[in-house]
């Protein structure tokens, strides 16, 4: 486990004072893939250079398996950073080295043998799928293949952990998803613990098991990612989850849908296969409530559906009330996001 307690890291420069990461607390499981998310300046890569001490932080603690990193003398520390890899968005492959050295280098300056490494190398080529491509030099590969180098010379040591910093922000969102696919498909054969940084929700939604969302330093939500999807709570993680609603209601819309009874726009959050239950049609005929769909969508996150539906619910007060516990029961999240008075009644004289 890896966990950041009370993680600070004030920047000096000459005369200006840059506090990076106020406070941050986090604790990533064994195994699972953590995303940190957050706009250019949040304090991502900061985070991340700390996770390996590439960066110390100013107060706090970084701990790996209970060890606290910053109680370590350099040569144990070395050791714990053999077993972290890092992958970049730039690569940084070098150039005069071919496929294979780029891999075999770091295992060379580990005096591993030459025929453990020609082993090594050959079974990480193929894991990454570019047993072919050995001989060639980094100048002859698209950025898809130079960053599956990056991943096979990461994987070198074999480490418990990967550090991901930016690794597809460089590439195209076809050759995105390949190197997606194959983060999660060494994340389940080597049990490898994942932290990646990125600016993409997509990125997020795709592979990750649980999100940090930051801002100016500080880590305003985390959790797992059905979670934040389904219920995103502060105004940075409404936009990056693209929960845009409060632009999509219109006043338009809303003197549209104002009739003689008070009404409700509900935003409900179906998980799982609950994403395609008829629960809308099963609370108009039992609770003799009116409701329309004003938006929706369906997304996948790591293969698991999650929908969601913006209704608008109108009725008798009380069957409405009744109506919205129902829903509760039945529907993941469900949030009142606006109420909707019914029109005045005219008074006859
Ligand atoms: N070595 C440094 N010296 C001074 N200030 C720094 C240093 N490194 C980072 N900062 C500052 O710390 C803040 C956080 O930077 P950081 O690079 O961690 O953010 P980020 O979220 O990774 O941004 P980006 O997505 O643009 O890479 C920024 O204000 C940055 O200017």
């Amino acid at each position: 486990m890896i966990e950041l307690k009370n993680i600070s890291k004030t920047f000096h420069d000459r005369k200006t004072k840059v506090d990076a990461l106020k406070n941050i607390n986090i604790e990533i499981n064994e195994g699972e893939i953590f995303g940190i998310i957050g706009f250019s300046g949040a304090g991502k890569s900061t985070l991340l250079r700390i996770i390996n001490l590439l960066e110390e932080p100013t107060s706090g603690e970084v701990s790996i398996n209970g060890r606290n990193l910053l109680t370590l003398k350099e040569r144990e520390l070395r050791n714990v950073r053999k077993k972290i890899g890092i992958i970049f968005q730039q690569f940084h492959l070098l150039s005069s080295y071919n496929v294979f050295d780029n891999v075999a280098e770091i295992l060379r300056m580990n005096g591993v043998s030459k025929q453990e490494i020609n082993k090594k190398v050959k079974d990480l080529l193929l894991l990454v799928g570019l047993e072919d491509k050995a001989n060639q030099y980094p100048a002859n590969l698209s950025g898809g293949q130079k960053q599956r180098v990056g991943i096979a010379r990461a994987l070198a040591m074999d480490p418990d952990i990967l550090l991901c910093d930016e690794a597809t922000s460089a590439l195209d969102p076809k050759t995105t998803d390949s190197i997606l696919k194959l983060l999660l498909d060494i994340n389940k054969k080597l049990g490898l613990t994942i932290v990646l940084i990125t600016h993409e929700m997509d990125v997020i939604k795709k592979v990750c098991d649980r999100v940090a969302v930051m801002e100016k330093g500080e880590i305003v939500e985390q959790g797992t990612v059905l979670d934040i999807f389904s219920n995103p709570v502060q105004e940075t993680t409404n936009h990056f989850v693209g929960n845009v609603y409060e632009n999509m209601i219109t006043e338009e819309m809303l003197s549209a849908l104002r009739g003689d009874d008070p009404s409700y726009i509900l935003r409900l959050a179906f998980r799982g296969d609950s994403a395609l239950d008829p629960v809308l049609s099963e609370v108009a005929s039992s609770y003799s409530v009116t409701s329309n769909i004003v938006h929706g969508s369906i997304t996948y996150l790591k293969g698991t559906p999650l929908g969601i539906l913006f209704v608008h619910l109108s009725g008798d007060a009380d069957k409405l009330k009744q109506a919205i516990s129902y829903l509760e029961e039945k529907v993941y999240r469900v949030e009142v996001i606006r109420e909707i008075s019914g029109k005045p009644k005219e008074v006859l004289v």
